[in-house]
Protein backbone atom coordinates (compact mmCIF):
# COMPACT_ATOMS: atom_id res chain seq x y z
CA UNK A 1 0.00 0.00 0.00
CA UNK A 2 1.14 3.66 -0.54
CA UNK A 3 1.62 5.94 2.01
CA UNK A 4 0.66 9.30 1.52
CA UNK A 5 2.85 11.85 3.14
CA UNK A 6 1.61 15.47 3.30
CA UNK A 7 4.92 16.99 2.37
CA UNK A 8 8.08 15.27 1.28
CA UNK A 9 11.23 17.94 1.32
CA UNK A 10 13.86 16.51 -1.05
CA UNK A 11 17.64 18.07 0.37
CA UNK A 12 20.46 17.80 2.79
CA UNK A 13 19.52 18.80 6.26
CA UNK A 14 21.84 19.95 9.51
CA UNK A 15 20.47 19.00 12.96
CA UNK A 16 22.38 18.57 16.08
CA UNK A 17 23.06 14.99 17.81
CA UNK A 18 24.66 15.93 20.61
CA UNK A 19 26.24 19.09 22.72
CA UNK A 20 29.01 18.92 20.54
CA UNK A 21 27.84 17.17 17.06
CA UNK A 22 26.19 18.25 13.92
CA UNK A 23 24.84 15.49 11.87
CA UNK A 24 24.98 16.32 7.95
CA UNK A 25 22.86 14.57 5.69
CA UNK A 26 22.61 15.22 1.76
CA UNK A 27 19.63 14.62 -0.64
CA UNK A 28 17.41 13.10 1.87
CA UNK A 29 13.58 13.16 1.50
CA UNK A 30 12.11 14.29 4.96
CA UNK A 31 8.05 12.82 4.43
CA UNK A 32 5.55 14.75 6.95
CA UNK A 33 2.55 12.73 7.84
CA UNK A 34 -0.84 14.69 7.83
CA UNK A 35 0.09 15.34 11.60
CA UNK A 36 2.57 17.26 10.86
CA UNK A 37 5.10 14.26 11.96
CA UNK A 38 8.35 13.33 10.47
CA UNK A 39 7.20 10.16 9.70
CA UNK A 40 10.23 8.78 7.48
CA UNK A 41 13.54 10.09 6.66
CA UNK A 42 14.62 8.27 3.44
CA UNK A 43 18.52 8.57 2.37
CA UNK A 44 19.58 8.56 -1.26
CA UNK A 45 20.82 4.83 -1.18
CA UNK A 46 17.66 3.37 0.32
CA UNK A 47 15.58 1.48 -2.55
CA UNK A 48 12.29 2.82 -1.32
CA UNK A 49 13.64 6.39 -2.44
CA UNK A 50 12.71 6.77 -6.13
CA UNK A 51 9.41 5.33 -5.21
CA UNK A 52 8.38 7.49 -2.97
CA UNK A 53 10.04 10.84 -4.32
CA UNK A 54 7.98 9.81 -7.90
CA UNK A 55 4.79 9.24 -5.96
CA UNK A 56 5.06 12.49 -3.61
CA UNK A 57 5.81 14.56 -7.02
CA UNK A 58 2.59 12.76 -8.96
CA UNK A 59 0.63 14.33 -5.93
CA UNK A 60 1.63 17.20 -5.94
CA UNK A 61 3.31 17.06 -2.64
CA UNK A 62 7.56 16.91 -3.08
CA UNK A 63 9.15 20.44 -2.38
CA UNK A 64 12.58 19.50 -3.62
CA UNK A 65 15.37 22.23 -2.79
CA UNK A 66 17.79 24.47 -4.51
CA UNK A 67 20.99 23.36 -3.95
CA UNK A 68 22.02 26.38 -1.78
CA UNK A 69 19.39 25.39 0.36
CA UNK A 70 19.40 23.31 3.44
CA UNK A 71 16.95 22.31 6.37
CA UNK A 72 17.21 22.69 9.66
CA UNK A 73 14.77 22.30 13.21
CA UNK A 74 13.29 25.63 14.00
CA UNK A 75 14.47 27.40 16.72
CA UNK A 76 13.17 27.24 20.44
CA UNK A 77 13.63 31.17 22.29
CA UNK A 78 13.09 29.94 26.07
CA UNK A 79 12.85 33.84 26.96
CA UNK A 80 10.58 36.81 25.06
CA UNK A 81 8.65 39.44 26.99
CA UNK A 82 6.12 39.97 24.66
CA UNK A 83 4.82 43.30 25.71
CA UNK A 84 8.04 44.80 25.46
CA UNK A 85 8.14 44.28 22.09
CA UNK A 86 8.11 47.98 21.30
CA UNK A 87 10.95 48.78 23.41
CA UNK A 88 13.60 46.61 21.79
CA UNK A 89 16.61 48.80 21.57
CA UNK A 90 15.46 51.10 24.08
CA UNK A 91 17.50 52.25 27.16
CA UNK A 92 19.95 49.29 27.32
CA UNK A 93 22.41 52.44 28.81
CA UNK A 94 20.33 51.69 32.39
CA UNK A 95 20.45 49.53 35.58
CA UNK A 96 17.81 46.83 35.48
CA UNK A 97 15.60 48.14 38.10
CA UNK A 98 15.54 51.81 36.65
CA UNK A 99 14.90 50.36 33.49
CA UNK A 100 12.18 48.38 34.39
CA UNK A 101 10.59 51.18 36.27
CA UNK A 102 11.29 53.39 34.34
CA UNK A 103 10.48 51.87 30.88
CA UNK A 104 9.27 48.57 31.07
CA UNK A 105 6.16 48.69 33.68
CA UNK A 106 4.48 51.68 32.04
CA UNK A 107 4.58 50.08 28.89
CA UNK A 108 3.29 46.47 29.94
CA UNK A 109 0.39 48.11 31.70
CA UNK A 110 -0.30 49.47 27.92
CA UNK A 111 -1.93 45.61 27.52
CA UNK A 112 -4.68 46.21 29.34
CA UNK A 113 -6.02 47.41 25.63
CA UNK A 114 -7.10 44.28 23.50
CA UNK A 115 -6.23 46.14 20.38
CA UNK A 116 -2.99 47.72 21.01
CA UNK A 117 -2.00 44.02 22.32
CA UNK A 118 -3.04 42.59 18.62
CA UNK A 119 -1.61 44.87 16.77
CA UNK A 120 2.09 44.25 18.43
CA UNK A 121 1.80 40.78 19.29
CA UNK A 122 0.35 39.98 16.08
CA UNK A 123 3.79 41.31 14.81
CA UNK A 124 5.69 40.08 17.00
CA UNK A 125 5.02 36.31 16.35
CA UNK A 126 5.39 36.77 12.93
CA UNK A 127 8.81 38.32 12.97
CA UNK A 128 9.73 35.49 15.71
CA UNK A 129 8.66 32.80 12.70
CA UNK A 130 10.44 35.14 9.68
CA UNK A 131 13.71 34.48 11.89
CA UNK A 132 13.02 30.91 11.94
CA UNK A 133 11.63 30.56 16.04
CA UNK A 134 8.87 27.86 15.95
CA UNK A 135 8.29 27.87 19.66
CA UNK A 136 9.01 30.63 22.27
CA UNK A 137 7.97 30.75 25.83
CA UNK A 138 6.76 33.86 26.93
CA UNK A 139 6.13 36.18 29.37
CA UNK A 140 2.45 38.35 29.02
CA UNK A 141 1.86 41.15 31.60
CA UNK A 142 -0.44 41.15 34.35
CA UNK A 143 -3.51 41.99 32.46
CA UNK A 144 -5.07 38.98 31.12
CA UNK A 145 -7.03 40.64 28.36
CA UNK A 146 -3.41 41.08 26.61
CA UNK A 147 -2.16 37.52 27.31
CA UNK A 148 -5.03 36.17 25.38
CA UNK A 149 -4.44 38.53 22.59
CA UNK A 150 -0.70 36.73 22.65
CA UNK A 151 -2.35 33.03 23.13
CA UNK A 152 -4.88 33.78 19.94
CA UNK A 153 -1.40 35.32 18.12
CA UNK A 154 0.45 32.03 18.70
CA UNK A 155 -2.84 29.93 17.43
CA UNK A 156 -3.61 32.38 14.40
CA UNK A 157 0.43 32.28 13.08
CA UNK A 158 0.36 28.62 13.97
CA UNK A 159 3.77 29.22 16.79
CA UNK A 160 4.21 26.58 19.34
CA UNK A 161 3.36 29.10 22.09
CA UNK A 162 3.92 29.04 25.72
CA UNK A 163 2.35 32.08 27.84
CA UNK A 164 2.97 33.09 31.10
CA UNK A 165 0.42 35.89 32.89
CA UNK A 166 2.99 37.88 34.59
CA UNK A 167 2.70 38.01 38.67
CA UNK A 168 3.61 40.81 40.19
CA UNK A 169 2.08 41.25 44.08
CA UNK A 170 4.45 43.17 45.72
CA UNK A 171 3.43 46.36 46.69
CA UNK A 172 7.35 47.56 47.84
CA UNK A 173 8.65 46.29 44.48
CA UNK A 174 5.73 47.18 42.06
CA UNK A 175 4.19 50.18 40.82
CA UNK A 176 0.29 51.45 41.95
CA UNK A 177 -0.38 51.53 37.95
CA UNK A 178 1.27 47.78 37.19
CA UNK A 179 0.60 45.59 39.96
CA UNK A 180 -1.57 42.36 40.80
CA UNK A 181 -4.74 43.87 42.90
CA UNK A 182 -3.74 41.55 45.68
CA UNK A 183 -2.05 38.09 46.31
CA UNK A 184 -5.52 36.09 45.88
CA UNK A 185 -6.34 38.36 42.75
CA UNK A 186 -3.00 36.76 41.51
CA UNK A 187 -3.91 33.59 41.84
CA UNK A 188 -7.57 33.59 40.68
CA UNK A 189 -6.25 35.59 37.34
CA UNK A 190 -3.49 33.07 36.69
CA UNK A 191 -6.05 29.87 37.11
CA UNK A 192 -8.69 32.00 34.76
CA UNK A 193 -5.93 32.03 32.50
CA UNK A 194 -5.26 28.54 32.22
CA UNK A 195 -9.11 27.94 31.79
CA UNK A 196 -9.30 30.89 28.56
CA UNK A 197 -6.34 29.43 27.00
CA UNK A 198 -8.29 25.53 27.70
CA UNK A 199 -11.11 27.09 25.59
CA UNK A 200 -9.14 29.00 22.79
CA UNK A 201 -7.12 25.45 22.20
CA UNK A 202 -10.66 23.61 21.33
CA UNK A 203 -10.30 22.29 18.03
CA UNK A 204 -6.06 23.49 17.45
CA UNK A 205 -3.67 21.31 16.35
CA UNK A 206 -0.72 23.55 17.89
CA UNK A 207 -2.33 24.15 21.09
CA UNK A 208 -0.90 26.96 23.67
CA UNK A 209 0.67 25.86 26.73
CA UNK A 210 -0.03 28.17 29.25
CA UNK A 211 2.69 29.13 31.98
CA UNK A 212 2.89 29.66 35.62
CA UNK A 213 5.30 32.59 35.88
CA UNK A 214 6.17 34.60 39.00
CA UNK A 215 8.23 37.43 37.24
CA UNK A 216 11.10 37.18 39.77
CA UNK A 217 11.63 37.42 43.56
CA UNK A 218 10.96 41.16 44.16
CA UNK A 219 7.80 41.33 42.55
CA UNK A 220 6.48 38.63 44.47
CA UNK A 221 5.32 38.00 47.85
CA UNK A 222 6.14 34.71 49.65
CA UNK A 223 2.52 34.28 50.06
CA UNK A 224 2.21 34.16 46.21
CA UNK A 225 5.13 31.87 45.52
CA UNK A 226 3.47 29.26 47.41
CA UNK A 227 0.14 29.56 45.83
CA UNK A 228 1.82 29.22 42.52
CA UNK A 229 3.79 25.94 43.31
CA UNK A 230 0.48 24.64 43.94
CA UNK A 231 -1.25 25.73 40.94
CA UNK A 232 1.85 24.53 39.04
CA UNK A 233 1.10 21.05 40.78
CA UNK A 234 -2.53 20.80 40.46
CA UNK A 235 -2.21 21.87 36.43
CA UNK A 236 0.99 19.99 35.99
CA UNK A 237 2.27 23.35 34.22
CA UNK A 238 5.48 24.46 32.99
CA UNK A 239 6.67 27.41 35.01
CA UNK A 240 9.12 30.17 34.31
CA UNK A 241 11.16 33.13 36.55
CA UNK A 242 14.19 35.08 36.25
CA UNK A 243 16.91 33.61 38.53
CA UNK A 244 20.31 34.64 39.26
CA UNK A 245 20.18 37.34 36.82
CA UNK A 246 21.97 40.44 38.18
CA UNK A 247 24.26 41.63 40.97
CA UNK A 248 21.43 43.81 42.50
CA UNK A 249 18.16 40.83 41.92
CA UNK A 250 20.57 38.14 43.79
CA UNK A 251 21.62 40.44 46.67
CA UNK A 252 17.71 41.30 47.16
CA UNK A 253 17.13 37.41 47.98
CA UNK A 254 19.80 36.81 49.83
CA UNK A 255 19.23 40.28 51.69
CA UNK A 256 15.40 39.70 52.13
CA UNK A 257 15.01 35.75 52.68
CA UNK A 258 18.15 35.06 53.98
CA UNK A 259 19.00 32.87 51.29
CA UNK A 260 20.01 32.47 47.35
CA UNK A 261 16.84 33.08 44.96
CA UNK A 262 17.50 29.22 43.58
CA UNK A 263 17.02 27.80 47.03
CA UNK A 264 13.79 30.32 47.96
CA UNK A 265 11.76 29.17 44.46
CA UNK A 266 12.73 25.73 45.60
CA UNK A 267 10.94 25.89 48.45
CA UNK A 268 8.00 27.20 47.04
CA UNK A 269 8.01 23.91 44.91
CA UNK A 270 9.04 26.24 41.84
CA UNK A 271 11.94 24.58 40.98
CA UNK A 272 10.66 21.30 38.58
CA UNK A 273 11.53 19.36 35.73
CA UNK A 274 8.91 21.85 33.52
CA UNK A 275 10.69 25.08 34.99
CA UNK A 276 13.01 27.32 32.80
CA UNK A 277 14.69 29.87 34.66
CA UNK A 278 16.26 33.25 33.00
CA UNK A 279 19.99 34.62 32.86
CA UNK A 280 21.42 32.06 35.47
CA UNK A 281 24.56 34.79 35.05
CA UNK A 282 25.66 34.12 38.92
CA UNK A 283 24.25 30.83 39.48
CA UNK A 284 26.66 29.11 41.77
CA UNK A 285 27.87 25.54 41.65
CA UNK A 286 25.09 24.48 44.39
CA UNK A 287 22.29 26.14 42.20
CA UNK A 288 23.59 24.41 39.46
CA UNK A 289 23.59 20.72 41.32
CA UNK A 290 19.96 21.93 42.58
CA UNK A 291 18.67 22.84 38.89
CA UNK A 292 20.30 19.55 38.00
CA UNK A 293 18.57 17.49 40.63
CA UNK A 294 15.01 18.79 39.84
CA UNK A 295 15.44 19.34 35.89
CA UNK A 296 15.09 22.80 35.58
CA UNK A 297 16.03 24.34 32.16
CA UNK A 298 17.99 27.35 31.91
CA UNK A 299 17.33 29.95 29.02
CA UNK A 300 20.28 31.46 28.48
CA UNK A 301 20.07 35.37 26.99
CA UNK A 302 23.43 35.73 25.77
CA UNK A 303 22.68 39.79 24.59
CA UNK A 304 20.56 40.94 27.54
CA UNK A 305 23.25 39.07 29.67
CA UNK A 306 25.78 42.03 28.38
CA UNK A 307 23.47 44.70 29.67
CA UNK A 308 22.26 43.38 33.15
CA UNK A 309 23.80 40.33 33.75
CA UNK A 310 27.06 41.56 35.81
CA UNK A 311 28.51 38.61 34.50
CA UNK A 312 29.28 36.30 31.49
CA UNK A 313 26.82 32.93 31.73
CA UNK A 314 29.73 30.24 32.09
CA UNK A 315 28.14 27.70 29.01
CA UNK A 316 30.66 25.93 28.41
CA UNK A 317 30.50 24.65 32.02
CA UNK A 318 26.89 24.04 32.47
CA UNK A 319 26.69 22.31 29.20
CA UNK A 320 29.50 19.79 30.76
CA UNK A 321 27.08 19.57 33.91
CA UNK A 322 24.33 17.92 31.82
CA UNK A 323 22.36 20.94 33.00
CA UNK A 324 19.36 21.38 30.47
CA UNK A 325 20.28 24.95 28.89
CA UNK A 326 18.58 26.51 25.53
CA UNK A 327 18.31 29.98 24.19
CA UNK A 328 16.87 33.31 24.65
CA UNK A 329 16.47 36.39 23.25
CA UNK A 330 14.73 38.14 26.56
CA UNK A 331 13.19 41.16 24.08
CA UNK A 332 13.58 43.72 25.40
CA UNK A 333 16.87 43.02 27.73
CA UNK A 334 17.98 41.60 24.38
CA UNK A 335 17.41 43.95 21.20
CA UNK A 336 17.07 41.25 18.72
CA UNK A 337 14.22 38.68 17.46
CA UNK A 338 16.89 36.64 16.38
CA UNK A 339 18.23 33.21 17.97
CA UNK A 340 20.95 33.39 15.19
CA UNK A 341 22.08 36.89 16.28
CA UNK A 342 22.02 34.94 20.18
CA UNK A 343 24.32 31.78 19.15
CA UNK A 344 26.76 34.46 17.74
CA UNK A 345 26.34 36.25 20.66
CA UNK A 346 26.80 32.98 23.31
CA UNK A 347 30.21 32.26 21.68
CA UNK A 348 31.38 35.61 21.52
CA UNK A 349 30.72 36.17 25.10
CA UNK A 350 31.81 33.17 25.92
CA UNK A 351 35.42 34.13 24.45
CA UNK A 352 35.29 37.37 26.71
CA UNK A 353 34.94 34.50 29.46
CA UNK A 354 37.60 31.82 28.41
CA UNK A 355 40.51 35.02 27.28
CA UNK A 356 39.40 37.86 29.48
CA UNK A 357 38.84 41.53 29.00
CA UNK A 358 41.71 43.43 31.26
CA UNK A 359 44.85 44.28 29.16
CA UNK A 360 46.45 45.42 31.86
CA UNK A 361 46.39 41.37 33.36
CA UNK A 362 48.72 39.11 32.17
CA UNK A 363 47.40 36.44 29.13
CA UNK A 364 47.59 33.48 31.81
CA UNK A 365 45.67 35.38 34.33
CA UNK A 366 43.58 37.36 32.22
CA UNK A 367 40.19 34.78 31.52
CA UNK A 368 38.74 31.69 32.95
CA UNK A 369 40.25 29.69 30.77
CA UNK A 370 38.37 26.37 29.04
CA UNK A 371 35.08 28.27 28.62
CA UNK A 372 34.74 29.03 24.76
CA UNK A 373 32.31 27.20 23.14
CA UNK A 374 31.32 26.15 19.47
CA UNK A 375 29.18 27.46 17.02
CA UNK A 376 27.90 23.42 17.22
CA UNK A 377 27.41 23.66 21.15
CA UNK A 378 25.23 27.05 20.34
CA UNK A 379 22.84 25.30 17.47
CA UNK A 380 22.61 22.37 20.09
CA UNK A 381 21.31 24.96 22.52
CA UNK A 382 19.10 27.17 20.37
CA UNK A 383 17.55 23.26 18.95
CA UNK A 384 17.94 20.22 21.56
CA UNK A 385 18.34 22.54 25.02
CA UNK A 386 15.18 24.18 24.16
CA UNK A 387 13.50 21.43 23.39
CA UNK A 388 14.55 19.42 26.35
CA UNK A 389 14.00 22.71 28.69
CA UNK A 390 9.97 22.66 27.35
CA UNK A 391 9.68 18.50 27.60
CA UNK A 392 9.31 18.72 23.45
CA UNK A 393 9.56 16.12 20.95
CA UNK A 394 10.87 18.58 18.48
CA UNK A 395 14.10 20.76 17.68
CA UNK A 396 15.66 18.02 15.49
CA UNK A 397 15.58 16.57 12.06
CA UNK A 398 14.55 13.26 13.16
CA UNK A 399 11.93 10.56 13.02
CA UNK A 400 8.88 10.59 15.04
CA UNK A 401 9.73 14.15 16.09
CA UNK A 402 7.34 17.42 15.20
CA UNK A 403 8.17 18.69 11.57
CA UNK A 404 9.10 22.34 12.90
CA UNK A 405 11.68 23.37 10.36
CA UNK A 406 13.38 26.14 8.59
CA UNK A 407 14.62 25.94 5.04
CA UNK A 408 17.69 28.46 4.54
CA UNK A 409 20.07 29.23 1.74
CA UNK A 410 23.43 30.61 2.32
CA UNK A 411 24.15 34.08 2.26
CA UNK A 412 27.12 34.51 0.71
CA UNK A 413 28.14 31.88 -2.85
CA UNK A 414 30.87 29.16 -1.16
CA UNK A 415 32.64 29.36 -4.56
CA UNK A 416 32.95 25.80 -4.60
CA UNK A 417 35.28 24.79 -2.52
CA UNK A 418 33.85 24.64 0.89
CA UNK A 419 32.82 21.48 2.71
CA UNK A 420 29.54 21.13 4.71
CA UNK A 421 31.30 21.82 7.96
CA UNK A 422 32.29 25.11 6.31
CA UNK A 423 28.38 26.11 5.19
CA UNK A 424 26.96 25.14 8.88
CA UNK A 425 29.70 27.62 10.29
CA UNK A 426 28.94 30.19 7.35
CA UNK A 427 25.25 29.64 7.92
CA UNK A 428 25.62 29.85 11.93
CA UNK A 429 27.39 33.38 11.79
CA UNK A 430 25.73 34.79 9.00
CA UNK A 431 22.07 34.41 8.33
CA UNK A 432 19.39 37.11 8.71
CA UNK A 433 15.57 36.61 8.75
CA UNK A 434 16.54 37.68 4.97
CA UNK A 435 18.14 33.95 4.32
CA UNK A 436 15.38 31.80 5.65
CA UNK A 437 13.08 31.33 2.87
CA UNK A 438 10.43 28.81 4.40
CA UNK A 439 9.45 27.92 8.09
CA UNK A 440 7.05 25.38 9.24
CA UNK A 441 5.32 24.45 12.55
CA UNK A 442 3.99 20.87 13.10
CA UNK A 443 4.05 20.49 9.19
CA UNK A 444 2.24 23.89 8.52
CA UNK A 445 4.28 26.13 6.07
CA UNK A 446 4.40 29.74 8.10
CA UNK A 447 6.74 31.29 6.36
O1 LIG B 1 15.84 41.17 31.55
C1 LIG B 1 14.85 41.26 32.30
N1 LIG B 1 13.65 41.69 31.81
C2 LIG B 1 12.54 41.81 32.57
O2 LIG B 1 11.48 42.19 32.09
C3 LIG B 1 12.68 41.46 33.93
N2 LIG B 1 11.82 41.44 34.95
C4 LIG B 1 12.49 41.02 36.01
N3 LIG B 1 13.76 40.78 35.71
C5 LIG B 1 13.92 41.03 34.40
N4 LIG B 1 14.99 40.93 33.61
Amino acid sequence: MNIIYKTVLKGSYYTAIDKNQVDYQIDSLICIDDDGQIANIVKPNDEKYEKIQHEAEQQGNLMALTKDQVVMPGFIDLHVHAPQWPNAGLALDRPLYEWLDQYTFPLEAKFKDADYAHLVYDNLVETLLANGTTTALYFGSVDNTGNVELAKACLAHHQRGFVGKVVMDNPAQTPDYYRDESTQVALDETEAFIHQVEQLNKNENIPVTPVITPRFLPSCTDEVLAGLGQVATKYHLPIQSHCSESDWENGYAIETHGKRDAEVLDDFGLLTDKTVMAHGTLLNDEDLDRFKNRGVGIAHCPISNVYFGNAVMPAKKILAKDVKVGLGTDISGGFDPSIYQNIRQAIMSSRMLDEGVDSKVSPELRGKGDAAITARNAFYMATVGGAQSLNLTTGQVKEGYAADLQIVHTKYPTFGHQDSEDTFDKMMYQTTASEIDHVMTQGIFVK
